[in-house]
């Protein structure tokens, strides 16, 4: 259904119709609009043009094809340190998974808006699976482009029944695929804090519970006015993403205030450090902002699997980790109150983390 009032004055109700009506700004894209909704425009200092873009430093890409090479595990260990972030190629995930996945994104958003909005937050018979538009549409003074399916796992019978036909089959297998890779570099990353095991209650801590989110940034008109995603860090241990050949997605140096482009990499896994591990490590491994450019050509889609502690872990600087006396700079904190505090506000850069700092 077209919108009520003409689009090309900015009287239209935009918010009611990419947001409560559920055609996300995969719907104002189809309408062709020539200008972007005022609700879109980003104050200036948010806007990716007007930040330092390097482009003679690029984040690590590791080679993990032989685990027995200990050159491997150190090359994780010090990417987490320097740079929370970097690529994996090599991983053995057939790519056919990847693009098999990539595909049922693009499937899943080509589906008619009454059809995605039965997995809205007000329709959805679970919160478990959930569609929606830009990041917290209610919390945001502007508004990101982008449309997102969120599917927290619990089981694969859970699955069956209520994650969407369209992607459910080719996001679980997605996830599936991906778990010894996610165990393995866990590992490495813990051998280093000291971690010798990963034992029952370090797997809960480490990768208890995942969600896999389904991500699609329709073409936009003046992409520069706006951001797909805002600067923010993940609230995960890990996050593993796929994204397809498009590009945009930009991550901030450390201590520093320029950004750096993550090119696509054909076959390669992009794997970020989040606040759970920051805060799990006492600061030794970095959460890393990040946040994804508009584009003005191409529609983008990506995938990223957020592995996390179970909600009702209580996360803070492992004890292997202080053993020799470091003191802790993060207190104990439930995880679940700990999400909660990021998905109630937008996206404010690495705010978040000081939610669970000892000032
Ligand atoms: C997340 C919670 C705490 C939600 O619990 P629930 O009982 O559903 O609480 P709720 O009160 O309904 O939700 C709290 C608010 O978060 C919002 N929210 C909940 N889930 C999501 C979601 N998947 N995406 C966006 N917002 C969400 C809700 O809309 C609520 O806002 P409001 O309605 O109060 O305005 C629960 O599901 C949980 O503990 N999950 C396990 C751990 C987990 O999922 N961790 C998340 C890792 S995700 C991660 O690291 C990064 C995610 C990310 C980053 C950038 C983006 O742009 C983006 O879209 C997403
Ligand atoms: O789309 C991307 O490349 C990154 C998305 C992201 O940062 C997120 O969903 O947390
Ligand atoms: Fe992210």
């Amino acid at each position: 259904m077209a919108p009520a009032v003409s689009t090309a004055s900015n009287s239209w109700d935009v918010i009611g119709f990419a947001v409560n009506e559920g055609y996300g700004v995969k719907g104002l894209a189809d309408l062709g609009l020539e200008t972007l909704p005022k609700q879109y425009i980003q104050p200036p200092e948010e806007q990716i043009t007007t930040s330092t873009i390097v482009d003679d430093d690029s984040i690590p890409v590791i080679d993990i094809s032989n685990w027995d090479n200990p050159k491997v595990a150190d090359s994780i260990c010090n990417a987490a340190e320097k740079w929370g972030f970097f690529q994996i190629v090599n991983h053995g995930i057939p790519v056919e998974v990847l693009e098999t996945v990539k595909e049922a994104t693009r499937r899943f958003f080509g589906l008619p808006a009454r059809e995605k909005n039965k997995h809205s937050k007000e329709n959805s018979p679970t919160n478990n699976v959930r569609y929606g538009t830009s990041f917290t549409p209610k919390a945001e003074k502007a508004l990101e482009w982008k449309d997102f399916l969120s599917l927290f796992y619990v089981s694969d019978d859970e699955a069956a029944a209520l994650w969407p036909s369209a992607c459910r089959n080719e996001a679980l297998d997605f996830m599936k695929k991906s778990e010894s890779v996610i165990r393995r570099l866990l590992e490495a990353l813990m051998k280093r804090l000291n971690v010798k095991e990963i034992d029952e209650t370090k797997e809960s801590l480490l990768m208890g519970s995942k969600r896999i989110n389904l991500n699609y940034y329709p073409k936009c008109p003046e992409p520069e006015l706006t951001v797909g995603v805002g600067r923010h860090s993940d609230v995960s241990t890990l996050t593993f993403l796929l994204q397809d050949d498009i590009g945009g997605l930009y991550v901030k140096k450390l201590d520093s205030d320029s950004w750096i482009h993550v090119p696509p990499i054909d076959g390669a896994i992009v794997i970020n450090v989040g606040d759970a591990l920051q805060i799990l490590s006492n600061g030794r491994y970095k959460s890393i902002e990040h946040r994804v450019i508009a584009s003005g050509i191409k529609n983008r889609v990506s995938v990223p699997i957020f592995i996390n502690p179970r909600p009702t872990d209580i996360i803070g600087p492992l004890p292997e980790v202080l053993e020799s006396g470091e003191k802790p700079i993060y207190k104990n904190v439930p995880y679940s109150d700990y999400v909660k505090h990021f998905f109630r506000k937008a996206h404010d850069g690495k705010e978040t983390v000081d939610f669970a700092k000892i000032f």
